[in-house]
């Protein structure tokens, strides 16, 4: 029997082996993890992170070929093929400080893999890494090798979180990178046999290492100029009267162009966009590629803009003050069908109305009260470390409040702001929110999810990223 071992069971680590171990009956796969109570929640019946489908795939797998642990070298040692699929944070300190890659975690692992190994070992990068990184994690295993054969292959991972385990089940492609030896090839075709027991042949691409470790970076990187693409056209769809949803319409109609990804927004949030460009970025100017590194910059830039227009669009309207004021928040999650808030548009929104000393009233139906609490206290880029390795007491913001239900978040408030996409912010009863708020009544739609007109005929002023500027907003000044 075939064994995989996946060091990290995290976002990415927890889904994609638990879908390998329900299409590979045959496969024995076991998840390690340092974090003592993320295994225990991944044994348990609450897991420990939400994900539509998940539940089912873990319930059916667990016990069966599908095990998590903490007991990380026995499992390292007993593995044929090891999924590397640990942090990657963007440094805070040191030579790359805010841009490179903190590989601490992932040369932690490659080292204790060198230490426990007595067989040889296909390792996989499954985490998002620097290019080359295979180049150092091979320098690492082959100086404490003892004679073990290590291939290592890059095969990094397309998911994206709330369809996960739609992705999983049917990905665009599956990416294999691997030295172009015989030994090389024949790992990569190891680690293709995995995949083909459900994905079809022709999806499963094979590269060389370089070419895969990049191509995730790029990938991410395009999808994100996407967005602050959009983002940037709908800033002057509010200069002029054209609507944004109209543009990126007409836009997307190009069969060469294509119609995903085209949402105008808040700004784009999550693990891996900024972190995945700010790595390229590096990477960039390591290489002498100033051009470069400035082009993929401006898509960060757009974002923040993005990002400070919305919150400025919300203290002008509100009479320059929000001070005292309860604007309420509904949605703090980075998108919809997840309870994930790393890098979510919400902290920095709500980090500039609190600036303002706004009273903040937060509604999400999957983020706790620790959650955002913890969010709004961390500095910049520490919430992607090991939990365990995370700030522990934050400092509560009186200011803010998290609530159950988005009826108690608009009570009373000037205004509400809709952050996160949620479906049930769609058939909110309006009319008993504009009720119960105070006069005038704001709505800031981050998403676009509310129909503006209908907003409006309820006595609401509303603001609608990229859409026509309601009368009222029209003679604020400038937002930028
Ligand atoms: N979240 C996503 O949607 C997504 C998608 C594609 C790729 N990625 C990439 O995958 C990687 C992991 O992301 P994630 O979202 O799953 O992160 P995560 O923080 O959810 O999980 C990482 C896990 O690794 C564990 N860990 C760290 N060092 C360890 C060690 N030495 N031994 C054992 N366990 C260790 C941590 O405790 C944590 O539970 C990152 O490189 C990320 O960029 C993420
Ligand atoms: O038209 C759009 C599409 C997305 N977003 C926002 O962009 C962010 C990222 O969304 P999405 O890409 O759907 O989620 P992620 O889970 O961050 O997935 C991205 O990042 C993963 C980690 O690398 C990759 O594996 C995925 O392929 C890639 O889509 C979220 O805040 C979205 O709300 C928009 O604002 N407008």
């Amino acid at each position: 029997m075939v064994k995989i071992c996946c060091i990290g069971a995290g976002y990415v680590g927890g889904p994609t082996m638990a879908v390998i171990a329900l299409k590979c009956p045959a496969i024995e796969v076991v998840v390690v993890d340092i974090a003592k109570p993320r295994i225990d929640a991944w044994n348990s019946e609450q897991l420990p992170i939400y994900e539509p489908g998940l539940d089912e795939v873990v319930k059916e797998c667990r016990g069966r070929n599908l095990f998590f642990s903490t007991d990380v070298e026995k499992h390292v040692a007993e593995a044929d093929i090891i999924f590397v699929s640990v942090n990657t944070p963007t440094k805070t300190r040191g030579l790359g400080a805010g841009k490179a890659a903190d590989l601490t975690y992932w040369e932690s692992a490659a080292r204790m893999i060198a230490d426990v190994s007595k067989s040889d070992k296909i390792v996989v990068e499954k985490s998002t890494v620097p290019v080359k990184t295979a180049e150092a994690i091979e320098k690492i295993l082959t100086h404490n090798s003892k004679g073990i054969n290590y291939q290592i292959l890059s095969n990094p991972e397309f998911l994206a979180e709330g369809t996960a385990i739609e992705d999983l089940f049917k990905p665009d492609r599956v990416l294999i990178g691997g030295r172009e030896t015989p030994e090389g090839k024949k790992a990569v075709q190891a680690l293709k046999e995995v995949y083909a027991h459900w994905v079809p042949e022709d999806r499963i691409i094979t590269t060389n290492l370089w070419s895969a470790e990049l191509s995730k970076l790029a990938a991410n990187a395009f999808l994100a100029q996407r967005i602050s693409s959009v983002n940037a056209i709908s800033a002057l769809c509010e200069a002029t009267g054209a609507n944004v949803s109209e543009v990126a319409y007409a836009v997307g109609k190009d069969t060469r162009i294509g119609p995903k990804f085209l949402n105008a927004s808040v700004g784009f949030g999550g693990s891996c966009f900024q972190k995945d460009i700010l790595n390229l970025v590096y990477i960039c100017e390591c290489n002498g590629l100033p051009e470069v590194a400035n082009y993929w910059k401006q898509v960060i830039k757009i974002n923040d803009y993005q990002k400070s227009r919305f919150v400025n669009r919300v203290v002008a309207s509100m009479f320059n003050t929000v001070s005292g004021k309860k604007i309420a928040v509904l949605g703090f999650a980075f998108k919809k069908d997840t309870g994930d808030t790393r890098e979510t548009p919400a902290i920095d929104v709500c980090h500039g109305l609190l600036g303002d000393k706004a009273q903040i009233s937060i509604y999400d139906p999957q983020v706790t009260e620790d959650q955002i609490q913890r969010d709004l206290s961390m500095a910049k880029f520490d919430w992607d470390h090991p939990r365990h390795l995370q700030p522990t007491s934050p400092t509560a913001f009186k200011q803010v409040s998290v609530v159950w239900d988005a009826y108690e978040a608009t009570k009373g408030a000037h205004g509400l702001c809709i952050l996160t996409e949620w479906d049930e912010f769609k058939t909110l009863d309006y009319q008993r929110i504009f009720d119960n708020m105070q006069k005038p009544a704001f709505v800031f739609d981050g998403r676009n999810v509310v129909d503006p007109e209908k907003l409006r005929e309820i006595g609401f002023i509303v603001y609608s990223i990229g859409k026509p500027l309601d009368a009222w907003l029209k003679d604020m000044p400038a937002v930028a």
